[in-house]
């Protein structure tokens, strides 16, 4: 167990934030350039304890990854298809994205044997969904449950290509796949329902490879040589997200989040808090290194509720957490619904946040598939628990800043997961 974090009002909110790291294109941006040829420079890296998962899985494959917890990040790439047996276990702590991923690059790695495993929170996590189309392109995986959960063992082999329909809106699947099919022979597509963040197309065209993208399809032809890059990461929209709350429900705010990344399959967030009445303004839009990026100012403002779900869900499905806290603290009943994925995420996090959240006096019903929230019953400090969760941890530090008296959150300390500046910055823009 954890650090607990105490939290009482704050009488405003108010100064500049530079937000971390962007947690999915940290991952990407270290994998791809351990796949790539040369040296990448890699800067505003997140230095948190899941991109730290991925480097440490990457370097037991032979990627030399230097100056992790400065400015800029160094890697040295092996070229494709040139991964070093690792002589351990590979473990991927807390890390959803590290995992599905990493099978995606090692099912075509051929005669390479590796093992990966997890924190409790990941093995526990369905892997199916990414072992699944692995297979059908020639993966050989197995595990736990048929392969669905962790531990997992992989023995690279040569992949053929597919085009695989996947009935999840799912980055980490997608990612998984196309992975897979830089050294697979031909066109590997993914079609999925919505369409989800587009980060590794991005990253992909910009290494080098050919991706196709057609509406909700994506694709990349194999085998492609990566090269080398400079790449600059984003601040993290789902980080943003905890002071775009925030900033709207302590009276008399305003924070202004600097480089924020705003890629249009992730700024769900932004539409979901304006149609509840927030006051937010996107500055100085500019594109760094393929990625819409922009500053974000939000004031505060009443809120009103809304309802949230369909093809917002994937745009903003980190958010759901934080935005409970927002809708509690709104005028009418919130319906977050269509979002069952969030129970299979760090924790089941309708249950987690409806019961949390409950402890605070909120008026929150569990639904199979979402929340429904009836705003406007004052919130009252208690003690809860962040279930080793660092969204809910985070979400409920926010919950804290308006609940009266002392909110006492245990296990807050995972925060360090996706954030690690957060409850300091927290301390700097808090006006007692
Ligand atoms: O690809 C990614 O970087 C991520 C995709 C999402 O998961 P799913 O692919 O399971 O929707 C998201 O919840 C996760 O935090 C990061
Ligand atoms: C679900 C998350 O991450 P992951 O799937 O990578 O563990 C998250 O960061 O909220």
């Amino acid at each position: 167990m954890g650090q607990a974090f105490s939290i009482t009002p704050a009488r405003r909110l108010s100064g500049e934030i530079a937000v971390a790291g962007d947690k999915s294109i940290s991952h990407r941006a270290l994998m791809l350039a351990a796949l790539a040829e040369g040296e990448s420079v890699i800067e505003g890296l997140l230095p948190g304890d899941d991109p730290r998962s991925t480097a440490a899985c990457l370097r037991a494959l032979g990627a030399e990854i230097s100056g992790i917890d400065g400015p800029s990040v160094r890697v040295r790439g092996v070229g494709p298809g040139r991964l070093h047996e690792p002589a351990d276990v590979l473990d991927m702590g807390n890390s959803g994205t590290t995992m599905r991923l990493m099978l995606g690059v090692l099912a075509g790695q051929p005669g390479l044997f590796c093992t990966l495993t997890g924190d409790r929170s990941l093995r526990s996590r369905p892997m199916l969904r990414v072992v699944s189309p692995l297979r059908q392109m020639g993966a050989r995986i197995w595990g736990r449950e048929e392969g669905g959960r962790a531990p997992l063992a992989v023995w690279g082999e040569q992949l053929k290509a597919i085009d695989f329909v996947s009935p999840v809106a799912s980055a980490q699947v997608k990612s998984a796949v196309l992975l897979a099919g830089l050294l697979a022979e031909g066109l590997t597509s993914v079609s999925e329902p919505v369409r989800s963040r587009d980060h590794s197309e991005r990253m992909l065209r910009a290494f080098g490879a050919e991706v196709l993208v057609d509406g909700t399809t994506a694709a990349v032809r194999g085998p492609a040589r990566l090269r080398a890059q400079s790449l600059r990461v984003p601040g993290d929209i789902s980080s943003a997200a905890f002071w775009l709350v925030a900033g709207s429900i302590v009276p008399d705010s305003e924070l202004l989040l600097s480089g924020v990344g705003v890629n249009p399959t992730r700024t769900g967030i932004l539409d979901a808090l304006t149609a509840m009445g927030a006051d937010i303004a996107v500055e100085n839009r500019r594109e760094v290194c393929g990625e819409p990026v922009a500053d974000l100012r939000v004031r505060s403002a009443p809120l009103k509720a809304c309802t949230i779900g369909g093809e917002w869900i994937p745009r903003l499905v980190d958010e759901i957490p934080v935005l409970a806290v927002a809708a509690c603290c709104a005028a009418g009943k919130t319906v977050i619904c269509d979002a069952a994925e969030l129970r299979v995420k760090e924790s089941d996090r309708l249950a987690t946040m409806a019961r949390e959240l409950g402890r605070l006096g909120a008026h929150i019903e569990e639904r199979p598939d979402g929340l429904v929230i009836e705003g406007g019953h004052p919130l009252v400090g208690a003690g809860v628990e962040s279930h080793a969760d660092h969204r809910v941890a985070m979400s409920l530090a926010v919950a804290g800043l308006v609940a009266a008296g002392t909110t006492k959150i245990a296990d807050s300390d995972c925060a360090t997961v996706s954030y690690p500046q957060f409850y300091e910055q927290l301390a700097r823009v808090r006006q007692p």
